[in-house]
């Protein structure tokens, strides 16, 4: 059996007694139910995920920062040069980049996965040199990657995920570098959720009004050049996706395998979940949304699972940025349950009806949103 099949395999459903155990307690912390939102389910929720009731705080956090480079940059789709793709893989490799501030402050670990940029880079600490191909192919004339290289990069994906829960990881946080990789992030989010590219598709590292247009035309060559369809998901990766978006769509798996929580970044990992969860499903179960952009593919592809951004910062970097922020708000959430008191212990009355707030984030679903988690 191969390692993607294995790991599709081992995907189950998250723990629907611990989730229940969690509620129940929930209901019975010296609060108002639904008063903290949105923490309310992601603490239930991760309790589910890990299968047991009350969870630990979810410690010690790593990041995997997936680079690649993209043929269809040729078009000029990102406002930036391709070899800014390397050099900010070695920033964030050696330090020194945005995500790594984030993750120094939230206590994460960091490192890089080279999969698909076109240099060859030194042997540095914080790189692992996965690299599968030097760039991906002009998608607007044919696919990015056959699918012998998604498969690949989806195998390390998959690997970095088990070595990271290996070493004790119990929080995974996914990010991304590759200068042009919004391109192929809209690109599946479009052809992933159905809506068109020009609603999906945003300005990524700083493009004005006219290369937005033109980068949403790429797309739709892209698109229909491949046919590329949600049908078969792995033809669809390697017609408009990109050597770091597949390698996070098994770091992902990989992770719903392990049962271990993992906090989406921005645009190209919200791809990478719609990807996933067309390969399996229930790895929805193990998501957590980071934060909600200024990319529009973010919006349409949370909206898509059901989930809700736990910040909202106007964020546009990638790196993993967003879901570092997240990091504080997963563990509160967790702490919460774990330690607040319950009305029985510390002796405070319960308000006979329930003391629910009305109209509060965590009280009731909104009319058609009953699958938001
Ligand atoms: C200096 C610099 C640092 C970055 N860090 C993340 N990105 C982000 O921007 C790129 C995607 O945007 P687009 O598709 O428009 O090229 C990716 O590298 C992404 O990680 C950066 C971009 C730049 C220029
Ligand atoms: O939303 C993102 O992840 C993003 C936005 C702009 C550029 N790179 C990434």
């Amino acid at each position: 059996m191969s390692l993607l099949t294995e790991t599709i395999a081992a995907i189950r459903p998250a723990d629907a007694e611990a989730l229940a155990a969690a509620q129940a307690h929930q209901a019975q912390l010296t609060k108002p139910a639904g008063s903290m939102g949105l923490l309310e389910p992601t603490g239930e929720r991760v309790a589910a995920m890990v299968g047991e009731f009350p969870p630990p705080v979810p410690d010690p956090v790593a990041l995997a920062v997936f680079a690649g480079d993209h043929g269809v940059q040729t078009h000029g789709v990102s406002r930036w040069p391709q070899e800014v793709s390397a050099q900010m893989a070695l920033n964030i490799a050696s330090g020194g980049a945005v995500v790594n501030a984030m993750c120094r402050q939230v206590g994460a670990d960091v490192v890089v996965v080279d999969v698909g940029l076109v240099p060859e880079l030194p042997d540095v600490p914080g790189l692992l040199r996965r690299k599968i191909a030097s760039g991906t192919g002009d998608m607007t004339v044919g696919p990015a990657m056959t699918e012998a290289q998604v498969h690949a990069a989806l195998e390390v994906g998959i690997g970095v995920a088990r070595d990271l829960v290996a070493r004790g990881t119990r929080l995974l946080l996914v990010g991304e570098v590759g200068i042009g990789n919004t391109t192929p992030a809209a690109a599946l989010v479009s052809v992933f959720t159905g809506q068109a590219p020009a609603w999906v598709t945003g300005y990524g590292a700083g493009l004005d009004d006219a290369g937005k247009a033109a980068k949403i035309d790429v797309i739709e060559t892209a698109i229909t050049v491949n046919r590329a369809s949600a049908a078969d998901p792995i033809a669809a990766l390697a017609a408009v996706g990109g050597l770091e978006h597949a390698a996070m769509v098994g770091y992902l798996l990989g992770a719903a395998a392990l049962r271990t929580p993992v906090v989406l970044d921005g645009v190209i990992a919200c791809a990478a979940a719609v990807v996933a969860t067309a390969l399996a499903p229930d790895t929805v179960d193990y998501l957590i949304a980071g934060h909600s952009g200024m990319e529009p593919g973010i919006r349409a592809a949370l909206a898509q699972l059901g989930l809700r951004p736990l910040i909202d910062l106007d964020l546009r970097l990638g790196e993993g940025s967003g879901a570092a922020l997240a990091v504080p708000v997963v563990q509160a959430s967790v702490r919460m349950l774990r330690e607040v008191a319950t009305f029985a212990s510390a002796g405070v009355s319960e308000s006979p009806d329930g003391g629910t707030i009305e109209g509060g984030p965590g009280a009731r679903p909104e009319a058609g949103q009953e699958q938001q988690r």
